[in-house]
């Protein structure tokens, strides 16, 4: 289990030092449960990938990426991208890795590019993203400046993802760890918690955005993004089994109604920053992933519903103080 010891020694001498009180048994456990079929799959797919000589240039600032075409030879080059398909579906990205472009389902820098201007200076932070997908914000966010950045997403697919890209930006303060965050015991030791695209598939919304203070030092700043619905502070979209094809989808507020309930959890300064209608160039179809995308999600004959029949997919930007 070496793959997380760097992190604990980094933690052990840092705020983050009381996380080590229970991250260390749940990670352990995670291991024992995924050492099964895909996982050594993945590892030796790591373990594969071509390294390139010498220093690269690192890009985080605008997109996420390292080194040019050329950096790999023909053969490695071809080696990288067959490696990197096996990490299918790509969903968040761009990223460019010597010249290859892992043109992912998603254009999160879309996402980035919205919150971008209205968030706290990162320079310096601590800083948590939760249910942060392959990473690509996590990048993003060492690229503005954080000090210290930790992703958690349970999706095993993901870590690899994140790793894959690790592998070439060597970055020792930018981390992923496969924790879902219902697993995180009360660190309050991040000025910055991101929650993107996750509350609305959390069962319990509330108990979410207590979870999401108890990351922050008294006063940091929550940034949570999630999909809302039009309507008025008692407006709450509760789907069925469905949403956009998506299972897993419970709770879609209003702007007003997601505000009420971050102040009735105690954040302050609680506004709403951006709104947004995710278009069809944001999310879809492309040769890194195998599955639908965001065209076959809607209603073929009106865009603005989805295949079953609800208000078409529209997300806000939260930002608030604990
Ligand atoms: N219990 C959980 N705890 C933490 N994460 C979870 C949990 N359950 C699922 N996830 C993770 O939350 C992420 C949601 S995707 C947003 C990605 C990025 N933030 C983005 O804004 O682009 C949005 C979407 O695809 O609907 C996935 O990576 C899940 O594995």
């Amino acid at each position: 289990m070496k793959q997380f010891n760097h992190f604990y020694q980094q933690i052990a001498s840092n705020r983050l030092s009381h996380w080590l009180n229970t991250l260390p048994g749940q990670l352990t456990h995670w291991h024992e449960n995924n050492l099964h079929g895909d996982y050594k799959h993945w590892q030796k797919t790591l373990d594969a990938l071509p390294s390139v000589d010498g220093n690269s240039a690192i890009e985080l600032i605008n997109s996420v990426k390292v080194g040019e075409l050329g950096d790999l030879n023909n053969g490695e080059f071809k080696r990288l991208e067959n490696l990197m398909k096996k990490f299918k579906p790509w969903r968040k990205g761009p990223y460019h890795i010597h010249g290859l472009h892992i043109d992912t389902e998603w254009r999160s820098d879309f996402k980035w590019q919205r919150l971008a201007q209205h968030i706290s200076d990162l320079s310096g932070k601590y800083v948590l993203d939760i249910g942060c997908g392959s990473g690509y914000h996590l990048w993003r966010m060492r690229g503005a400046g954080a000090k210290f950045v930790v992703g958690i997403d349970p999706t095993q697919l993901f870590l690899m993802q994140f790793n894959a890209i690790k592998h070439f930006i060597n970055d020792d303060q930018v981390h992923l760890l496969p924790l879902g965050v219902e697993q995180l015991p009360e660190l309050k030791a991040f000025d910055t918690v991101f929650a993107m695209g996750v509350l609305y598939h959390r069962r319990s919304p509330i108990d979410f955005l207590y979870q999401l203070k108890a990351q922050l030092v008294k006063g940091g700043e929550l940034v949570l993004e999630t999909l809302i619905v039009d309507g008025d502070e008692n407006t709450v979209l509760v789907p069925g089994e469905r949403y956009a094809k998506m299972r897993n989808v419970w709770f879609l507020p209003s702007e007003q109604a997601m505000c009420a309930w971050l102040e009735r959890c105690g954040f302050n300064n609680v506004r709403v920053v951006n709104t947004d209608v995710t278009a069809l160039d944001e999310q879809r179809k492309t040769q890194w992933i195998d599955t639908e995308s965001l065209q076959d999600f809607l209603d073929p004959n009106d865009s603005s519903k989805t295949i079953e029949g609800y208000p078409a997919p529209k997300r806000a930007i939260f930002i608030a103080n604990a």
